[in-house]
């Protein structure tokens, strides 16, 4: 079967520093891939390259058969690839409700249906009950499930979820899980960049681990977390930030 989301040498550098160094991959129609390595090792810069909010220097995206490098954030939102950020920002004056309308309206044209859409998504999500609330009242669970349905309102058929678990408490954890599988049980394929590998391993199908810009490992998540590349990536990022 033909990929969903397909990367090709993909390579971004920051002055001297190759932040992303010919990235190749591919996503599969209804995967949920993961993807883990220690600080700075370009999973974000990645996927601000995928969806538009960084030029690559090099290398192709393809996002179901079509070339889509270069593209900006609102085109790929259009042909259906959404992303959510690691710090996710509502606009604290506007509720629950109006805040996922703004990213419906960036799909549908009217009014009433972009609120139909946004109810919709909200109860998915589980925030129905905070719909005229203002945003700047969520609590960070809540604003991790207010950027997924913000998400989910630009009804996307790939969500790249930027650290969804990240903040999240305990008890919300397996409530995240059953959510993101939910939604890929709707069809809608998803790539996380995660860094608590506990989850990452109930989530997703396959995992795959970035170091220093490179993809150094992709498999199972049990082969990729024992890998001793992968162990070594993250015990030498731990002894730098020590030094
Ligand atoms: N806009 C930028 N300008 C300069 N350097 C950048 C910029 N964005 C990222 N970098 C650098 O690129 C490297 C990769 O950063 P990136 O944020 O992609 O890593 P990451 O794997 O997502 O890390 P983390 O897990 O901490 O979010 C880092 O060394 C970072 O400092």
């Amino acid at each position: 079967m033909a990929a969903t989301l397909s990367v090709r040498q993909v390579s971004r550098s920051f002055g001297g520093l190759q932040a992303v160094n010919s990235v190749s991959l591919d996503v599969a129609a209804g995967e949920i891939l993961g993807i883990i390595g220690p600080n700075g090792a370009g999973k974000s810069t990645l996927f601000n390259l995928i969806a538009g909010q960084l030029r690559t220097d090099s290398g192709t995206v393809e996002f179901e058969g079509r070339p889509v490098t270069g593209l900006a954030t609102e085109a790929l939102v259009r042909c259906g690839l959404a992303k959510t950020f690691q710090t996710s920002r509502p606009f604290g004056t506007m509720t629950f409700l109006e805040n996922v309308m703004v990213a419906a309206l960036l799909r549908v044209p009217g009014i009433a249906t972009a609120r139909r859409i946004a109810l919709e998504q909200l109860e998915t999500v589980g925030l129905a009950h905070r719909a005229d609330v203002p945003a700047a009242w969520a609590s960070t669970g809540q604003r991790k499930r207010l950027e997924i349905a913000r998400a989910l309102a630009t009804q996307p058929r790939m969500l790249l979820l930027d650290e969804p678990f990240g903040g999240v408490d305990l008890p919300s954890v397996d409530a995240l899980i059953d959510l993101l599988q939910a939604v890929r049980s709707r069809g809608i394929t998803l790539m996380v960049i995660e860094h608590n590998l506990e989850a990452v391993h109930r989530l997703v199908d396959r995992l795959i681990a970035m170091h220093l810009g490179e993809v150094i490992v992709s498999g199972s998540p049990e082969q990729v977390t024992r890998d001793l590349r992968v162990v070594q990536a993250y015990l030498g990022a731990s002894e730098a930030a020590h030094a």
